[in-house]
This record gives structure tokens, C-alpha cells and sequence, in this order.
């Protein structure tokens, strides 16, 4: 089935009649567009049409695979108005903001309904196409990890980790999929410690999670390295995270709960003494956003299915002392996984 079919599959088991898609991955994923944040598509059982505007028109008809229709609001209200005239029309109520939903009421006589997850949900199992963009980004992160390992040492700030590692991206002609976390010593405790001016110091654990975009899809990688000798406990945590991050990888299979994954990280950091050090969930989904489904969550129950591409990442943060996170992507295969993501794991 096209995506087009699928979508429309979905608006029956959603109950609707039509679907305004205003979340930029969506749009790009049904159309085509790469410009999907100037975007909205509407899909209805007969006709299927992208709104953007006359900065677009080129770049659209290259790269579209609907009609478009090229005007600004209101124009592009008023055009889908003949279009979903007396339907149920469902609208993205994770995405759509309070004005953009004002205006669909002021324009359109059509009842307008909240969905939550219609495209996303399509969007779960990877193409053979997808996983290929997938696979190529992650092959330039790596590359990139690779030419810039040499410099994360001591007396070097973590902006200029970082910027390296944004330079190698766009050099290899990729786009750099989310701001680049560096974070060292203790900023090592903060998950999302994006890269600062802090100058590294001998004796640290370095946290560096990057993700390269290409064509629109996303890597996702963490590495742990050591700049010189880290103390006994933060090596104690880095060898309990790599035995928690190994035992998920090689636990990944088609059928198994994506909370139940979560769980066998949990429970070695547990037996660690890290439980409540591991202050999130075990990993994500990537694709065209860098986080989409699956949440491999505790208490989730979504199973995992060949074609999903999940990250498995366990860390552990100590406030005050500094943090470990080891990341890979990862594929669900039908006999198990394959893991995307090359850069060897040192060892601490
Ligand atoms: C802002 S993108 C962060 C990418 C990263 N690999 C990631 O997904 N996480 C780091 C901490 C946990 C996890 C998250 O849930 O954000």
C-alpha cells in the first residue's frame, strides 16, 4: 500500500473523513516536501493536496508527490474549505497550536475532530528505503566520531567538540540532526548537557551524544570516553551502564514490550546500586523526528516489529560527581537486530 493508502486506512480506524496534517515530519512523510515546517497537507478519501506557499513553488513541484496548492492563509484555508465542507476532519492535536486550530473554525464548516498519533503510527516500521537514509546517516556520524575522537582531551572546551563534530556533518553534506551534547566531569549529570565553554580536565568521563540528518532522517549515537584516568566509581558506572546497554541490545527481538526492554537495563542498573541514577526511559524511536514511537518506556506495551528503529541508551547521572550514557540505533530485524550504529565502545 502507498503511504496515501495507508493514511487513508488510518482516517477510517480513526473515525474521520479527512486529515489536516500540520506537524512538519507528517507533512514531509506524505508529500515528499522537505520543507515540511512550511507546510500543511490535507488528505481526504478523494483528494490528497500540499499547502505551502510562493517561496515554494519551485522546491515543491520538484519534490512532491501531491498537487499542490500555493497561497498563504487565509488563501490556504479558504481553498481546503471546499474541500472538507460538511466532514469530519481530524487535526493533529499534539501539533496543531490554539491559533492555527481558531482559524480552521473560522474558515471551514466542517466538524473538527482531535486525533493523536494517525501519521506517527504509520510512521513506526521503517521502509527498506527509510532504514537505507537511516543506515547512511548513521555511517556519517560515525565517520565523523571517528576523525574527531583524537581531540576530546584534556584543555579543550566541549564547544569545540562540538563544533567538529557539526563541521564533519555539514562537510559530509548532512545536516546536524539536534544540538550536540558534550558534557564532561560533572556536567556529565545532565542527560541533555548540550555542549558549554567548559574547558575538559584530565581524569574525566566525556558525554558526547550526536546525530547527523540526512534527507531528512535521523541518527542518534552516545559515547562515553575517559580523558585520562576517571576515578574507580565513575569506572564502576561506566562498566555497569556498558553491561546494562549490552544486555538490552542483545535482548531486542520482534514481540518483546518495549517496556519489558526498558526493564532489562533497569534491573542491571539496579543490581548496581543505579536504579535511581537511570533518570529516563530507555530509548526512542528515530526516524524523520529524532524522537518518535516507539517509547521504549517503562509500563509501555508496544511491540517491537521488524522495521522499527529504536535507540537503546541507559546512563546514569550522579549530581555533583558526573554521568555516563552509552547509546546505540538500533534495528529490529525478523530474527532479532542489527545494530546501526559502529563506533566502538571503549573500554574505561
Ligand atoms: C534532544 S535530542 C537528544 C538525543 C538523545 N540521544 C536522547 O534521546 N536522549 C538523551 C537523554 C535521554 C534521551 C531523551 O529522552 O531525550
Amino acid at each position: 500500500m502507498s503511504r496515501l493508502e495507508q493514511t487513508r486506512a488510518a482516517l477510517g480506524a480513526a473515525g474521520v473523513d479527512a486529515l489536516w496534517i500540520s506537524h512538519p515530519a507528517n507533512v514531509r512523510y506524505i508529500s515528499g516536501f522537505s520543507s515540511g515546517s512550511d507546510g500543511k497537507a490535507l488528505v481526504t478519501a478523494g483528494e490528497a493536496v500540499l499547502y505551502t506557499d510562493a517561496r515554494y513553488t519551485v522546491q515543491a513541484a520538484a519534490e512532491s508527490a501531491l498537487p499542490q496548492f500555493i497561497a498563504r492563509p487565509p488563501g490556504t484555508y479558504e481553498d481546503a474549505a471546499s474541500r472538507v465542507k460538511g466532514l469530519r476532519v481530524g487535526f493533529e492535536a499534539e501539533h496543531l497550536t490554539v491559533a492555527g486550530l481558531e482559524a480552521l473554525r473560522r474558515h471551514w464548516d466542517a466538524e473538527l475532530v482531535p486525533t493523536r498519533g494517525v501519521m506517527e503510527g504509520l510512521r513506526l516500521i521503517k521502509s527498506a528505503e527509510e532504514v537505507a537514509l537511516i543506515r547512511e546517516a548513521q555511517a556519517i556520524a560515525d565517520r565523523v566520531f571517528a576523525e574527531v575522537r583524537p581531540m576530546i582531551r584534556a584543555g579543550v572546551r566541549e564547544l569545540d567538540v562540538a563544533l567538529e563534530l557539526e563541521m564533519g556533518l555539514r562537510r559530509a553534506g548532512a545536516e546536524v540532526g539536534f544540538d550536540v551534547i558534550v558534557a564532561g566531569g560533572p556536567r556529565g549529570a545532565m542527560p541533555h548537557g548540550v555542549a558549554s565553554e567548559r574547558v575538559l580536565e584530565d581524569g574525566e568521563l566525556v558525554t558526547v551524544d550526536f546525530g547527523a540528518r540526512w534527507r531528512g532522517y535521523h541518527s542518534d549515537m552516545t559515547r562515553t570516553v575517559a580523558v585520562g584516568t576517571p576515578s574507580e566509581e565513575m569506572r564502576r558506572v561506566y562498566r555497569a551502564v556498558l553491561e546494562a546497554e549490552q544486555a538490552a541490545v542483545a535482548a531486542v527481538r520482534p514481540g518483546m514490550k518495549s517496556g519489558d526492554l526498558d526493564a532489562v537495563a533497569r534491573g542491571i542498573l539496579e543490581e548496581h546500586g543505579l536504579g535511581e541514577a537511570f533518570a529516563h526511559s530507555l530509548g526512542h524511536g528515530v526516524g524523520l523526528d529524532i524522537h518518535e514511537g516507539p517509547g521504549l518506556r517503562m509500563g509501555t506495551d508496544t511491540p517491537l516489529e521488524p522495521g522499527m528503529v529504536i535507540t537503546v541508551e541507559p546512563g546514569a547521572y550522579l549530581p555533583g560527581v558526573g554521568g555516563v550514557r552509552i547509546e546505540d540505533l538500533v534495528l529490529v530485524t525478523d530474527m532479532g537486530y542489527e545494530v546501526l550504529s559502529l563506533t566502538p565502545k571503549e573500554s574505561v
